[in-house]
């Protein structure tokens, strides 16, 4: 016997959450919760409104779809893999569907590189907190491309001369010509360039991004072409990482081809928020502590948000939301 039940959430974020330049007062998405047998699996379906192709209407009809099918005896890795054009539902059925059949292990990934807004004071502060790595090295990410690229390559600078045991991600959503990007990477003295990990798309294309990491050695990594239609994970010169937004890619299975690649090219695999729920960061924190352990996720998203959501994301105070506050919206007969 197989059931399931489909429920809306609606979160309400933290003023000022500024996304692709619509401001997101609320963070809106469904949640699946699978029976059969005596055994449970959870889901979370949240297109990213500006990132997202679906909106989540369509994404609503895609799931009761599929629901309807996986209740009629269908195999939702298979329903799920069909999804590939939908990929916040073929994720979040993939999910409850790896949940069900006790796939996806318990064990969180504890790390998370925190997501600094450049401000230093805060940085140091959180900093202060994060425990190390097997060497003493502590990863941070900060978001650059926002204001002046010269002022950039000044608080990268400022922080790594600070912080000796700091390396840094860097983002920069493509956002870079390649003058200002010469106007960061002047910035930062050759020796302190090392200790950045990597910069996500500093430039509009990835050919002017890989122009800029032969001139600068800075590394950088893909994040938004790895979404774009025939991208295929390749080692080339310069490139250190691939991150993965699974609910802006697709199944597990889909995220598990693309880790299996970049590792076979010698590349690391970041798991990352796409800013869902404590439901959906905290299945993150397990599928990264499963597919890519030697990788620190980027999942410090939670704060944007006032509340959690069902399960609680280790060391947070926000409220916390039950199935009882949630709207149900679809259920299996
Ligand atoms: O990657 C992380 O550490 C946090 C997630 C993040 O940065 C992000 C989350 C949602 C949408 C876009 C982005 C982004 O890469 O800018
Ligand atoms: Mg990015």
């Amino acid at each position: 016997m197989r059931r399931a039940t489909v429920y809306r959430y609606s979160l309400p974020m933290e003023a000022g959450v500024v996304l692709r330049n619509q401001r997101l007062k609320t963070r809106d998405g469904l949640l699946v919760s699978l029976w059969q047998d005596d055994k449970t699996g959870w889901g979370e379906i949240a297109p990213l409104p500006g990132v997202s192709q679906e909106a989540l209407p369509q994404a609503q009809d895609a799931v009761q779809h599929g629901l309807s099918q996986w209740v009629q005896g269908a195999s939702l890795t298979a329903v799920a893999s069909a999804f590939s054009s939908l990929p916040s539902v073929a994720f979040g059925l993939s999910c409850a569907d790896a949940e069900l059949r006790g796939e996806l292990p318990e064990v969180m990934s504890l790390r998370c590189a925190p997501l600094c807004h450049g401000d230093p004071n805060e940085l140091y502060a959180r900093l202060g907190e994060l425990p190390g790595d097997l060497f003493g090295q502590k990863v941070a990410k900060v978001k650059v491309g926002l204001y002046e690229s010269v002022g950039d390559g000044l608080n990268v600078s400022m922080l790594l001369e600070a912080l000796p045991e700091l390396r840094l991600r860097l983002d920069a959503n493509r956002s870079w010509t390649p003058v200002k990007a010469e106007g960061f990477a002047r910035h930062v003295a050759p020796e302190l360039r090392s200790r950045i990990a990597f910069i996500e798309e500093p430039c509009l294309t990835r050919e002017q991004s890989r122009d800029f990491s032969r001139t600068t050695g800075i590394k950088i990594a893909w994040d938004e072409s790895v979404r774009e239609p025939g991208f295929t994970v390749q080692a080339e010169p310069g490139l250190a990482a691939i991150i993965i937004k699974p609910t802006l890619t697709g199944s597990l299975l889909r995220c598990r081809q693309l880790i299996a690649q970049a590792h076979a090219a010698g590349l690391e695999a970041v798991i990352s928020s796409s800013i869902e729920s404590s439901l959906g960061l905290t299945q993150l924190a397990r599928i990264a502590q499963w597919l890519t352990p030697d990788a620190v996720p980027g999942l410090d998203t939670l704060d944007l948000m006032q509340a959690q959501l069902i399960r609680q994301w280790p060391g947070s105070t926000l409220p916390l939301t039950d199935v009882s506050q949630l709207e149900k919206v679809w259920q299996s007969k």
